[in-house]
């Protein structure tokens, strides 16, 4: 079409290559033939995720360094909070789908990253010293994977290949995972001389809720394939290969953006919230949301659209 319109403007030199095509889609914000503005006023940028907007409050994340195969490095763990914190605060968004670029899904921390910031704590003679730095360095890799959880966004992770160390924290952060049938997964932290310190230990027993397999996986680093993450209630489903998985897990995620923004991101709010408390303390929490929530126009509009059996239409929130 653009060569048309070109050809009708006595513009002969111009061949709509290839390249030209892709920087056209770049600058204009269109993916997969969907245009991201179209939905979204603004979709944050970074260098080492790529964010788009497939659908309508559908964000889409991607790890995006294929090269070095997703590992993650300083300013990926940073990125890593920007956008869930962003995407928390966007409201357009109503859901995410986080996936990765490339070969793999992730190689986990990435090796170099951490010698580097690691190294700045052998500037230091003293113990206390050289372990302020590495709490420091601890509690930013720890800020990105806890951001997916702070996000009141569902998150519906979709793995590939390789998920490993960081990765396998950084999923079990999701509120949902699903897999292709190649995905492996490993807890490989124990083999480079670490306990894993951003989150697998807290968050894997919660999410399969079997302690005897997660402890045999965290202390033996073993690999685990997609059927047994499967068995395991690691994920929810396996596809088989990644373009149909991101299909039927967008579908996933349209059929929750239909749904009310206040009820669905107060049921993560809640959930999240009473993973760890007891029981009373949960229904308390959403005892308090829901005294001021149940006023909200969304419960009329979904009571109606229920009794009705007719679709409605929910503002951002
Ligand atoms: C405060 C800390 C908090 C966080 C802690 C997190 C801890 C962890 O994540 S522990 C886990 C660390 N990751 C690993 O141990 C994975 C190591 N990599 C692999 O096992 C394999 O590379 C993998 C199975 C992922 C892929 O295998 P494949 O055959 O497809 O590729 P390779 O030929 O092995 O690798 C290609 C090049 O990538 C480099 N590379 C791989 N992983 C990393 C990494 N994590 N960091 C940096 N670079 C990595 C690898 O050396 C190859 O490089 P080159 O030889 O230059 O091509």
């Amino acid at each position: 079409m653009a060569k048309n319109f070109a050809e009708e403007l006595g513009l002969t030199s111009f061949k709509a290559s290839e390249g030209w095509l892709g920087k056209f889609k770049q600058r204009h914000h269109i993916n997969n033939g969907v245009l991201s503005r179209l939905y979204s006023s603004e979709v944050p940028q970074f260098e080492t995720l790529a964010i788009t907007v497939p659908k309508k409050h559908v964000f889409h994340v991607e790890l995006n360094r294929p090269k070095q195969l997703n590992s993650i490095t300083t300013l990926m763990w940073k990125e890593l909070k920007d956008c869930f914190e962003s995407l928390n605060d966007n409201s357009e968004c109503r859901v995410i789908l986080l996936s990765a670029r490339g070969k793999h899904f992730t190689a986990g921390i990435d090796f170099n990253s951490l010698m580097q910031d690691s190294s700045k704590a052998e500037e230091y003679e003293d113990v206390a010293r050289k372990a302020k730095i590495l709490e420091k360095l601890i509690t930013h890799c720890q800020d990105g994977i806890t951001s997916l959880e702070r996000c009141n966004k569902p998150i519906l992770a979709v793995v590939h290949s390789a998920c490993v160390g960081a990765g396998v924290d950084l999923i079990t952060a999701a509120d949902v995972r699903y897999c292709t049938k190649d995905a492996w997964f490993q807890v490989k932290e124990v083999d480079v001389g670490l306990a894993a310190d951003v989150g697998t230990l807290q968050r894997l027993p919660k999410v399969v809720g079997n302690t005897s397999t997660v402890r045999e996986l965290c202390f033996t680093a073993r690999k685990f394939d997609s059927q047994e993450a499967s068995e395991l209630g690691l994920v929810s489903r396996v596809y088989s290969d990644q373009e149909s998985a991101i299909k039927n897990v967008l579908e996933t995620a349209v059929t929750i953006a239909s749904k009310s923004p206040v009820a669905v991101q107060n049921t993560k709010k809640s959930l999240v919230y009473s993973q760890s408390r007891p029981n009373e303390v949960g229904l308390e929490h959403i005892k308090l949301i829901n005294q001021a929530m149940l006023q909200s126009e969304d419960l009329k509009k979904a009571a109606i659209a229920q009794a009705t059996k007719s679709t409605t239409e929910y503002e951002n929130l």
